[in-house]
């Protein structure tokens, strides 16, 4: 495929309402989208990076200058592209997963359009519609937090999932159980909030029945989550320490974890992210696809992702009315707790222009 141009857009995308975690609290998107410009199509990328290096080393900012500064030349360098080839031509470019898997997004969504498959079609997605879990955030009071909880579950999400740090765990686990019952399928993610220190407070969080818990300890710390495991009734889950198929190799080995959140933009594409459920499932171990406030773009290709067979548990495939009151593409949409696998070619959705360009505070165009 013959690429004409990649533009880079940022657009604003304020949330409905903050969200709260252990690392901070978001209120608006900064989102970095690339659009890839091959002639018979355009395709759609979005980088899942922060504003801030909060959730990871990445930051938007940064991001837009890997890919401007190092990614792009490589792609307009090289004679035709298609999506298997930007992982390969991205190689001698080190670490950066957020900022590559937005430009190969933007490749295969370009590519599909023009073979007219879907991206469901072209990962091995054996569903139409996934079970959406909904990720609640940190809340101010008790109160609160079951209000949002209840009406998640009337909006019928199939799975809850609690943000927690030190001094937000316990309580807020005790009183959704004691509200909403033993049934609710419960989960909760510290993001690296805690240290093995904390070991036998965690472990009071057995008796509560949780599906997992999320990412407890640093990201690089492999030995304390395996240490972990070996302490707690509930499954361990890793987020932020998979970054790579290997890395999920590693973890499984060395018993850091028995489930795993998969994001596309952590481990350097939807490609990876295949292989990181390829490798899991080679070892039973259960996955799930994890969200970071995606757009209707990233969202679709998340819910393809979702749709492969591994993907056993509910992710964070919300719809998306969970983070945006209008979104730039036709909303995802919760049906009997579920979302819809989109069947378009590429990532089947459209970007809505005038909702684009009302929220686009830059944009530039980098002609190859
Ligand atoms: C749905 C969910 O909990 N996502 C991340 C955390 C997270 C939280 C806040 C974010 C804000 C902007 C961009 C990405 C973000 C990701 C997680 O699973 O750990
Ligand atoms: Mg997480």
């Amino acid at each position: 495929m013959k690429i004409a141009g990649i533009e880079l857009r940022r657009v604003a995308m304020p949330l409905v309402a903050p969200f709260r975690t252990s690392f901070g609290t978001e209120t608006e998107r900064d989102v970095l989208l690339v659009r890839v410009d091959a002639g018979a199509a355009e395709g759609w990328g979005e980088c899942v990076a922060m504003s801030e290096p909060l959730y990871s080393y990445e930051h938007v900012d940064g991001a837009a200058e890997v890919i401007r500064r190092f990614l792009v030349p490589i792609l307009a360098a090289a004679p035709s592209v298609d999506g298997y080839a930007v992982g390969e031509l991205f190689e001698p470019i080190k670490g950066h997963p957020m900022a590559k898997a937005a430009v190969e997004m933007a490749v295969l969504d370009a590519q599909l359009r023009i073979a007219g498959m879907s991206f469901g079609g072209f990962l091995g997605a054996v569903k139409e519609t996934v079970p959406a879990g909904v990720s609640v955030g940190i809340m101010d009071t008790i109160p609160a937090l079951l209000t949002a909880v209840e009406s998640y579950l009337a909006a019928g999400y199939s799975r809850i999932k609690l943000k927690i740090e030190p001094g937000w765990d316990l309580e807020p686990v005790a009183a959704v159980r004691e509200q909403f019952g033993p049934d609710v399928l419960l989960q909760v993610d510290a993001n690296t909030a805690y240290t093995l220190a904390d070991a036998r407070h965690l472990a009071r969080l057995d008796p509560y029945d949780l599906l997992l818990i999320e990412q407890p300890l640093s990201e690089d710390d492999m030995r304390g989550h395996a240490q972990l495991a070996r302490v707690l009734q509930t499954p361990v889950c890793l987020d932020e320490s998979i970054t790579s198929a290997r890395a999920a190799a590693d973890a499984i080995a060395l018993g850091a974890c028995s489930i795993v959140n998969i994001k596309p933009g952590r481990v350097g594409g939807y490609l990876e992210a295949r292989r990181v459920h390829d490798v899991c499932a080679a070892n039973g171990i259960a996955v799930w696809c994890g969200g970071m406030l995606e757009t209707g773009l990233g969202r679709a290709a998340n819910i393809a992702l979702a749709a492969l067979p591994g993907f056993v548990l509910p992710g964070d495939t919300s719809a998306s009315d969970r983070y945006y009151a209008t979104d730039i593409t036709e909303p995802f949409v919760l049906e009997d707790g579920h979302v819809r696998v989109p069947t378009g070619a590429g990532l089947g959705v459209t970007v809505d222009s005038a909702e684009l360009s009302a929220r686009t505070t830059a944009t530039e165009w980098i002609p190859f």
